[in-house]
């Protein structure tokens, strides 16, 4: 259990993963200058040691926050990820230590969305082979195997913020749009929610992923599904490497089922840039290879720097989890003359009721109170006249079931 109420030049925050300077200019716009920015990922050895008198981490999809990690980060508040995916944080093991984690759910969304169109377009006319055939000085002059987008079948897996809107931009250019998800969804412009994958996996000409990294999607796309893809068509990944098994897109590629493929990301990605990329698909001209650039744009990093980053800034200074991904969301106002008590606790019988008697017998007035809980625990926040504010916070830290409290003036 951990106690927290320091001033703001006292907050120590560690940035990993060159995330964009727009991060580094909101927190400090926001008062927060004890920040230390580093570049790359840390490997777990250096990040334990690095993390352990750190308030608040900030990372990319390349930083592993393990639970072993977690359990150096004794000063640890919340987690951000620059980035939508959160599957590199033990998002359960954060919040039995009451670690809020952050993200940005759709800042980088348009730039995968533009990248896989992109792609489409060039693997339908078979540019990736012709391009590294006259990058060898040979001149593949034909119309073999080239293709127009428009009039073909695109099949979209996982239609969240990125499949509905490469589904618009395909549509734009004449394409048919089908896609599968497990949640039934609105289907924006002449998109088609199809029932199950095979079907998707049989009527589509090029085929792209947009699913979160789950035990789920695991191997989604593995021999048998490939088998069933139409011959001669595309398969598309940007979504988590873990979705294809890319020892069976090989094969396929070998036996040329498929005509092409695009992948940005994959099972085993180099922890830095001076790390050789390793890949059994290195072999095939016909495949694009991009190191998980995705949602690396300007633009998007450029937005999710100010997001993230106000998001954490307001969640250290007015206590808001608004957006949260593993923690109960509470949206609070501004705190106006007042102190502003943050408890977190483990949800079982009978915690809000001893901070009630305790608050009670110490005469502590409760001017507002608001409380958000899930299956494992409670989030409440209490705002008090600032003269019972430390005498407050010693009774909530002593509630039994206290993961941690924390106090805002
Ligand atoms: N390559 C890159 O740089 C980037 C990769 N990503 C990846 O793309 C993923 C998708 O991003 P968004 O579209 O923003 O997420 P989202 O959460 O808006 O959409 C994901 C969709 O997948 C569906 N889904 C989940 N499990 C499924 C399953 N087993 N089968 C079929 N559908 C399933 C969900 O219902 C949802 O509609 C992220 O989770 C992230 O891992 C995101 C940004 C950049
Ligand atoms: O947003 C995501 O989930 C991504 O995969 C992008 O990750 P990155 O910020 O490029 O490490």
């Amino acid at each position: 259990m951990s106690k927290v109420s320091l001033a703001k030049d006292k907050i120590k925050i560690l940035l990993l993963e060159g995330v964009h300077q727009s991060a580094v200019e909101t927190l400090k716009r926001n008062g927060y200058s004890n920040i230390d920015y580093v570049k790359t990922s840390l490997p777990e050895s250096e990040l334990v040691e690095r993390i352990s008198d750190v308030h608040f981490v900030g990372l990319r999809s390349r930083t592993q926050l393990t639970e072993k990690v977690l359990d150096a980060a004794q000063k640890l508040v919340a987690v951000g990820c620059f980035c939508i995916g959160t599957n590199q944080v033990d998002l359960d093991a954060a919040k039995r230590r009451g670690i809020a984690v952050f993200n940005a759910p759709f800042s980088n969304t348009r730039s995968v969305a533009e990248l896989v169109l992109g792609e489409i377009l060039l693997l339908l006319r078979g540019i990736p082979k012709r391009n590294a055939m006259a990058h060898r000085g040979q001149w593949l002059k034909s119309a073999e195997g080239s293709f127009e987008a428009r009039g073909k079948t695109l099949g979209i897996i996982g239609y969240g913020h990125i499949g509905t809107q490469l589904g618009i931009m395909a549509e734009n250019i004449g394409m048919q749009v089908r896609y599968y998800d497990i949640e039934d969804k609105l289907s924006l412009g002449n998109a088609q929610q199809v029932e199950n994958l095979t079907k998707l996996l049989q009527q589509s000409d090029v085929v792209s992923l947009h699913v979160p990294e789950t035990p789920q999607t695991k191997n989604l796309i593995g021999t048998a599904e490939l088998a069933v893809m139409k011959k001669g068509s595309i398969l598309i990944n940007a979504s988590r490497g873990t979705v294809v098994d890319i020892d069976a897109l090989a094969e396929a590629l070998e036996e040329r089922s498929l005509s092409g493929a695009a992948i940005d990301v994959f099972p085993v990605e180099p922890k830095s840039n001076d790390e050789e990329f390793v890949s059994p698909l290195r072999q095939f001209d016909n495949v694009i290879l991009t190191p998980h650039v995705g949602g690396s744009t300007q633009e998007a990093q450029e937005s999710i720097g100010v997001e993230v980053a106000g998001k954490l800034a307001k969640y250290s200074d007015n206590g808001s989890t608004m957006t949260a991904v593993n923690f109960p969301e509470v949206a609070l106002p501004e705190l106006a003359n007042r102190s502003r008590l943050l408890h977190i606790h483990q949800n079982r019988p009978g915690v809000l009721t001893q901070i009630n008697q305790a608050f009670a017998q110490h005469g502590i007035n409760i001017a507002a109170q608001y409380l958000q809980t899930d299956d494992n625990i409670g989030y409440v926040v209490i705002d008090v006249d600032s003269d019972h504010s430390e005498v407050a916070l010693k009774e909530l830290s002593a509630v039994d079931g206290t993961i941690r409290a924390r106090i805002l003036h």
